[in-house]
């Protein structure tokens, strides 16, 4: 006699759920997760590839995540070594056409499958280019995902979303004759990866970790930061040891948050944009250059104010926000997008290469 124990587990086409915007409009669509209601911020991306990357980058906690590319789902959901972390981090997932018939060598499941497995809710609204539409003219907002009950909205950007998804304990990885410590923000796997294949250690932190206390010695060349959630304002203690890593002249480099955090622990600002970046397409040019990349990118905040000493390094060519800075004359360095990728272009792949030459 066969037992079911999670009737969501069961392929059930038939559930209808609504996702609610803050300012009252509302979208009916077709349940492909898991049936639970889920709130959050709502952010489009409009990148054609990455879907099982995009959803366990633990920089999406918080937020529920449109994607405007209209089949998803078609290549399903590879093994766990392949994701960018452990888990899914997005609240909710929205899309045009959902495909339940994965064709790829590399497929373990289907992505309902894995949904439900996850407890992530998902809706299939046919209409996402009217959503987003609505996003880029009205900008971010607030929204939530509902089936039979009603539940508040929530803001990610009111708590610390860093402290939620940072490793809780050091990791060290790797051989070489440099050593870099990494700090985890919400780090994507690929960043570790990205520096293994250079042939260092890394050693993976907490967000919060006093790498400068005199009590935890710890020996390392240079400082990664990383991409992570949320607003950049509320991880005081990792801007506290970026300072002093300035202070000591450790080169450092910053991924996407890492490149808000420099910015802060220098002295500049940073603010939020109105609906962001979040794609593999996004141009951006060097300074001083003609050379135009395209970059991964999947970010809400933004450098405002230049730190003082330090240079813009790359800007965006749709709208000219700043996309990276570095120091005029010390091995200080951050970029706004990923130059991991995954998913994504891998031309700025360099960027890893640039920093590990910055340090002796
Ligand atoms: N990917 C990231 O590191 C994102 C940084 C920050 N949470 C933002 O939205 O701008």
């Amino acid at each position: 006699m066969q037992t079911i124990t999670d009737p969501q587990l069961v392929e059930d086409r038939t559930i209808y759920g609504t996702l609610i915007l803050e300012d009252g409009t509302q979208f009916e669509g077709k349940s492909f997760g898991y049936r639970q209601a889920q709130a959050g911020e709502v952010v489009f991306s409009t990148g054609m590839v990455g879907y099982p990357e995009a959803l366990t980058d633990a920089s999406f906690e918080g937020q529920l995540l449109v994607l405007t590319y209209p089949l998803i789902g078609n290549y399903g959901v590879p093994e766990q070594a392949l994701w960018e972390d452990e888990r899914i981090h997005v609240s909710g997932l929205i899309v045009s056409n959902y495909i339940d018939t994965p064709s790829h060598a590399q497929s373990t499941m289907t992505l309902a499958t894995w949904l439900k497995q996850q407890k992530v809710p998902a809706l299939e609204i046919k209409d996402t280019r009217r959503l987003t539409q609505h996003i880029r003219q009205h900008g971010a907002m607030l929204g939530k995902i509902v089936f039979e009950q009603d539940i508040p909205f929530y803001n990610p950007d009111q708590e610390n979303q860093i402290a939620r998804v940072s490793t809780k304990k050091l990791v060290r990885a790797g051989k070489g004759n440099k050593t870099i410590a990494l700090i985890d923000c919400g780090a994507k796997r690929n960043i570790v990866r990205s520096l293994l294949k250079r042939n260092v250690e890394v050693i993976t932190v907490p967000w919060d970790y006093a790498l400068f206390a005199p009590e935890q010695p710890l020996h390392f060349d240079g400082i990664v930061i990383s991409n992570g959630p949320g607003n950049p304002k509320y991880a005081t203690a990792t801007i506290n040891t970026i300072r002093t890593a300035l202070e000591h002249n450790v080169p450092t480099l910053g991924v996407c948050m890492g490149n808000q955090l420099l910015t802060l622990a220098a002295g500049g600002d940073t603010y939020k944009m109105k609906f962001g970046h979040r794609s593999q397409n996004q141009p951006c040019v060097m300074n001083g250059t003609q050379r135009c990349y395209i970059t991964t990118q999947n970010h809400g905040y933004a450098v405002g104010d230049i730190p003082e000493g330090f240079a813009p390094w790359f800007s965006n060519a749709n709208d000219e926000t700043n996309e990276g800075i570095k120091h005029i004359s010390k091995p200080f360095m951050s970029v706004q997008f990923h130059p991991e990728a995954a998913p994504g272009p891998v031309d700025t792949e360099w960027v890893f290469d640039y920093f590990l030459e910055k340090i002796r």
